[in-house]
């Protein structure tokens, strides 16, 4: 599994969080930054990550801001992201499961740490279930045209 990951300003230390996860998981991952703490745009970081994942090149995406909101909102602008704002541990495995997200978003300014790891490999690890919920996601497929 291959991961795009990137944050706003606002999300910094919470990405820095999940990169170490990333690490102890030996989950790869390619960090989209940004490299400094100063004041960005949330849209300019969501970009590369969901194109990543859009385009085959990333399995899938987390994203990281103040609230999780701008990112997840930014992200599920572009066509095949289904992007989840998870702040609970029912969310991010029933968003895998029904919904297969590819795109996971969390807010610093909103969780700690230590649920945020929690979340975050829950929704790496839980799979996707198929049979009902494939034709909702062909539904939500149909709504991009
Ligand atoms: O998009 C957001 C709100 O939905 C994010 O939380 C941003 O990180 C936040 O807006 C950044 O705010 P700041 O006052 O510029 O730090």
């Amino acid at each position: 599994m291959r991961i795009a990951i990137s944050s706003d300003h606002g999300g910094n230390n919470l990405r820095r969080e999940i990169m170490q996860l990333l690490e102890e998981l030996n989950i790869s991952y390619e960090d989209f930054g940004p490299q400094s703490d100063d004041s960005v745009d949330y849209p300019d970081y969501a970009k590369p990550v969901t194109e990543g994942v859009a385009s085959g090149e990333f399995d899938k995406g987390i994203l990281i801001c103040g609230t999780g909101i701008g990112m997840s909102i930014a992200a599920n602008k572009i066509k095949g992201i289904r992007c989840a704002l998870v702040h609970d541990l029912f969310s991010a495995k029933a968003t895998r499961c029904h919904n297969d997200s590819n795109v996971l978003a969390m807010g610093e300014r909103v969780i700690g740490p230590g649920l945020a790891r929690e979340i975050a490999q829950t929704w790496l690890e839980t799979n996707f279930e198929g049979g009902r919920h494939t034709r909702r996601i062909e539904k939500i497929t149909e709504l991009e045209k």
